[in-house]
């Protein structure tokens, strides 16, 4: 039996942040401090140590950090008038509102809020319709992050079959954009709950992205031998962290990214870079 090489997200999120703090330090010496906004609503633990985790990147980069913390009750109006704050922060180069927000809160309305030329997150409706027109501008970190993996482990894109299973809008939907661009060209089947049988779609597949928040969906009989298999969603259970690709797959996949030190800081570094781009681009 065989195991598959891993996908390396911590090492690669570690080379990328030394090649930033450069960047940072260069855009110091113009008198340039980049900044990142984040703004968390409530009290759910995944989300409070993902934020804690984004200003430790900035601090070992270099990034000012700007945090604003809303209790779980704040209103559709407060969250809002967090946006507006950060919007008009010349300290910000760029933030995000961390997903998801309390189900009392409309999203869309509080990303389309957001300045897009401040949206670090790429999520803003703007640099979506950006993204599908092919104009530059800032990416979804996520999807970003699995580009940027795959290139740097030398993983083919060009021509290739991606099935991607899940189709939120941090991962599964813009990574199809992503993917299909002429930079990337591959052929992309985005599976969801709808899909009839994804099982036989990601057996046909030269890489699978599995992103769709369901402890252990993809087996070792998903997965074509060789393939190249990304466990991005995670289910938090008492025995900890479970990804949506079964640890056996392992046997079959000739790469994997587990769902710990996968993916994860991939996300974490290219929110950075989105930062240090912007700060790069100043104020239009
Ligand atoms: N505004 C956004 N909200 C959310 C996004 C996003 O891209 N923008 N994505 C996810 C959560 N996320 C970023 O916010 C994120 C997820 C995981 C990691 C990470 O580094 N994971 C570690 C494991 C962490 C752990 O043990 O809990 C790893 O993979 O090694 C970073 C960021 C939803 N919300």
């Amino acid at each position: 039996m065989t195991t598959a090489t891993l996908l390396d997200g911590k090492a690669a999120a570690a080379e990328i942040k030394a090649e930033l703090a450069a960047r940072v330090q260069a855009l110091k010496t113009r008198g340039v401090t980049p900044g990142l906004g984040t703004i968390l609503v409530g009290d759910d633990p995944a989300s409070h140590s993902y934020v804690g985790g984004k200003h430790r990147d900035c601090a070992q980069v270099g990034i000012a950090s700007i945090r604003v913390e809303l209790p779980a009750t704040a209103s559709q109006a407060d969250v809002e008038a967090a946006v507006l704050r950060l919007n008009a922060d010349p300290a910000c180069a760029g933030f995000i509102v961390q997903l998801p927000l309390p189900a009392h809160i409309d999203t869309h309305a509080v990303l389309e809020l957001i300045d897009p030329t401040k949206d670090a997150d790429g999520l803003h409706p703007t640099n979506l319709g950006r993204l599908v027109l092919g104009i530059p501008g800032p990416l979804p970190c996520t999807p970003r992050g699995i580009i940027d993996l795959l290139r740097r482990n030398q993983v083919a894109i060009t021509g290739r079959q991606f099935c991607v299973i899940g189709c939120g809008i941090t991962v599964g939907r813009p990574l199809g954009l992503m993917l299909t661009r002429s930079t990337e060209y591959a052929t992309v089947t985005l599976c969801h709950e709808a899909t009839q049988d994804t099982a036989a779609h990601a057996r046909v597949a030269d890489v699978v992205v599995a992103a769709a928040g369901v402890a252990h969906l993809v087996g070792p009989d998903w997965i074509k031998p060789g393939a190249t298999v990304l466990s991005v969603g995670i289910t938090r259970t008492v025995e900890g962290i479970l990804g949506d690709v079964h640890p056996d797959v392992d046997q079959v996949a000739g790469s994997l990214a587990p769902p710990v030190g996968g993916v994860g800081p991939m996300t974490r570094a290219m929110l950075l870079t989105n930062i240090v781009e912007a700060a790069e681009r100043g104020r239009p």
